[in-house]
């Protein structure tokens, strides 16, 4: 059986929200987001160490007011980054030695058991697996002068989610390149892609939104009220 680590990501500050508090602090039914992820994550049986990548200026605060608080098991805290992606490699080089990494967002808390379990499962068939689900929207390339000048098929469209779940050994080989070459990426299956890996996408699911811009807000309440 792999030994399985995640590296859940809180080391962002949460700007769209434009809210004073980070993002992954804010309340939904009395209780902060990263608390209804941490608690998705302690819960799955496939998962064997939990890393938590934190703002350093707000590591203390979690202890005390998160993790202490309701009594939430997190094995290995690590300081953020600049950008996702330094966060990403903070926390990759906590899970060394471990066989199957995912890598979520904090700001997604509402994941389900089932596609943790199925990402550890293509990512042990696949080596690179992330969930995603087909737009809800009519997607449109533009051009510089914001005319359209494409409509992708729809059906052939992904929006990617997370937890992305790779080898260990891909994915950190993929970070190592795309910092020593200074690339930037916005998810991790992006860095794979650049090295001329695959990634099988399985089905993800609508409820699995990250939390973003203020309105977010209001399903993840229904949805923490549905729990
Ligand atoms: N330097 C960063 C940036 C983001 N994240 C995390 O990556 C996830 C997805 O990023 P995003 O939703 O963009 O969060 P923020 O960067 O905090 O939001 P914004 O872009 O609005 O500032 C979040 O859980 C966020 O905390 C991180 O760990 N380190
Ligand atoms: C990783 C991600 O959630 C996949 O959809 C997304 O790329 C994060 O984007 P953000 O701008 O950092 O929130």
């Amino acid at each position: 059986m792999s030994k399985t680590a995640v590296i859940i990501l809180a080391g962002g500050r949460g700007t769209r929200m434009q809210s004073d508090k980070s993002k992954q602090f804010i309340e939904v039914k009395g209780r902060p987001i990263i608390y209804y992820t941490l608690k998705r994550f302690e819960e799955n049986k496939d998962i064997d160490k939990i890393i938590l990548v934190l703002p350093e200026d707000e590591v203390a605060y979690c202890r005390e007011n998160v993790l202490e608080k309701y009594e939430l098991r997190v094995d290995t805290i690590v300081t953020g980054g600049a950008e996702r992606q330094d966060s990403v490699y903070n926390g990759l080089k906590a899970a060394e030695g471990y066989d199957i990494v995912l890598i979520h967002d904090g700001a997604r808390p509402f994941v389900s058991d089932r596609i943790i379990e199925e990402g550890v499962k293509y990512a042990e068939e696949y080596g690179a697996a992330a969930p995603g689900v087909m737009p809800k929207d009519t997607i449109k390339v533009k051009n510089d002068e914001n005319f359209s000048v494409s409509t992708p098929d729809r059906s052939s469209l992904v929006a990617v989610q997370t937890p992305q779940c790779f080898k260990y050994d891909i994915i950190k080989d993929c970070h190592d390149k795309i910092r020593e070459n200074h690339i930037k990426v916005t998810d991790d299956t992006m860095a794979i892609e650049n090295y001329g890996n695959k990634v099988y996408l399985f089905d993800g699911e609508y409820t699995n939104l990250k939390i973003t811009t203020p309105e977010d807000l209001v399903m993840a309440e229904y949805l923490a009220d549905s729990l």
